[in-house]
C-alpha cells in the first residue's frame, strides 16, 4: 500500500516509519522542509506542498494527517479537496474535536476516519492504540496501515460512525488527566509526609505488582529517577487541556458527573496563575476578616 503522511512532528514521523517498517511505500509532506528530510532519510518519498503530495499517489489515495488540531487541519483538508473523489480515504490521527470531525466527514470529498491516537512517542517501538470513527469500508481499506501504526492488529479498533474515534480519544485524554492528579496527590502527601521517602522507590516498588501499577507510574518513577524526590527545578505549572475541556463540557450537556477529571483540569488551569492564586489570597484575607488570624504576606 502507499500511503500520504501529512504532518512529520513527533507523531507523524513514527506514523511515517512504522508503515515504512511494515514494507508500505510513503509520501510525505510538512511545512517544514526539516521534517520532510527527516521522513526522506527514512525512505519516504518527499513532496513539496499538499498538492505535489496527491499527485504522487495517483488513484485510491490513503492519506494520513498529523497535524496539530484545528485550523491547521480545516487548511490541509481545504488543499487536499480538489484533488480527492470517494474511493479515497483520509484519516486524521491527532487530537481533533470531535463535532469538528462530524463535520469534516460530511465536507469532505473522500471517506474520513477520524483515528484517536495514543502512545505518545514511546509508540516508536511499542506502536499506537488507535480508536477509529468513520465508515467500516474505510477502516476495512486502512487495516493495513492500522496493523503497522498500532502495536498490531489488537492495537485498533472501529468505534462507530464519524466523530466517536475522536470522542473516545478525547475521554481517554480525561481519564489521563485524572490519573495524572491522583498520582501527584499521593506523591506530595508522601513528599510532604512524616517520613523521609525516596520517591523513585515507592513508584519503584508500585510498579512490581501493586494494584496501582501502571504507564503513568512507570513515567512517576523515571522523573523521580530523572528529577529527583523533590522534582528539583520542575515548575509548578501544567500546560496543555484542549481535550480535558471537551472532555468536561461533553459531561456538562450530557449531565454525567466527572468530579475527578473536572478537579485535574481545573487544578491545570490554577497552575497557571503567574501572581499565585488569586482565590486563595482572598481566602487568606478573609480568615483575618472574620478571626483575626494573621495574615501570609507577600516576601
Ligand atoms: N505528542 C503526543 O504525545 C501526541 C500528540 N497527538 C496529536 O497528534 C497531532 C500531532 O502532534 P505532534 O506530532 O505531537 O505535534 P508536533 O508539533 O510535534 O508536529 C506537528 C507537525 O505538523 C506540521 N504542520 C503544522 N501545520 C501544518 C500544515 N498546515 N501542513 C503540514 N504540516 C503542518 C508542523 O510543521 C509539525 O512538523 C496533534 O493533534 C496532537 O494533539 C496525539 C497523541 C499523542
Ligand atoms: O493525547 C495526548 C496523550 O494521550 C497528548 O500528549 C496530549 O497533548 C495530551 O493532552 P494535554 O496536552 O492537554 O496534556
Amino acid at each position: 500500500m502507499q500511503l500520504g503522511v501529512i504532518g512529520l512532528g513527533r507523531m507523524g514521523q513514527i506514523v511515517v516509519e512504522r508503515v515504512l517498517d511494515a514494507g508500505h511505500d510513503v509520501v510525505a509532506f510538512d511545512l517544514d522542509p526539516e521534517a520532510v528530510a527527516t521522513a526522506a532519510d527514512a525512505g519516504a518519498e518527499p513532496a513539496d506542498s499538499v498538492a505535489d503530495l496527491a499527485d504522487r499517489l495517483g488513484d485510491e489515495k490513503r492519506i494520513w494527517l498529523m497535524v496539530p488540531a484545528g485550523e491547521a487541519v480545516d487548511a490541509t483538508l481545504d488543499d487536499l479537496d480538489p484533488h480527492l473523489s470517494d474511493d479515497d480515504v483520509v484519516v486524521d490521527g491527532g487530537n481533533s474535536y470531535f463535532e469538528d470531525s462530524v463535520r469534516r466527514a460530511e465536507a469532505c470529498s473522500a471517506a474520513y476516519l477520524d483515528c484517536g491516537t495514543s502512545g505518545g512517542p514511546a509508540g516508536a517501538e511499542l506502536g499506537f492504540s488507535l480508536m477509529v470513527g468513520g465508515p467500516a469500508w474505510a477502516y476495512g481499506e486502512l487495516t493495513p496501515v492500522f496493523d503497522a501504526v498500532a502495536t498490531g492488529p489488537d492495537g485498533h479498533e472501529r468505534m462507530g460512525p464519524a466523530g466517536s474515534g475522536h470522542y473516545v480519544k478525547m475521554i481517554h485524554n480525561g481519564v489521563e488527566y485524572a490519573l495524572m492528579q491522583t498520582y501527584g496527590e499521593g506523591f506530595e502527601l508522601l513528599h510532604e509526609g512524616r517520613y523521609d521517602l525516596d520517591l523513585e522507590n515507592v513508584a519503584s516498588v508500585w510498579n512490581n505488582g501493586a494494584v496501582i501499577r501502571s504507564w503513568l507510574l512507570e513515567l512517576c518513577e523515571e522523573a523521580f529517577r530523572e528529577e529527583g524526590s523533590d522534582l528539583g527545578d520542575v515548575a509548578d505549572r501544567i500546560e496543555g487541556g484542549s481535550t480535558g475541556t471537551w472532555t468536561v463540557q461533553e459531561a456538562l450537556e450530557q449531565e454525567v458527573p466527572l468530579p475527578l477529571i473536572y478537579t485535574a483540569l481545573s487544578e491545570r488551569f490554577g497552575s497557571r496563575a503567574d501572581d499565585g492564586r488569586f482565590s486563595r489570597r482572598l481566602a487568606n484575607r478573609l480568615r483575618y476578616g472574620f478571626g483575626r488570624h494573621e495574615v501570609q504576606r507577600r516576601d
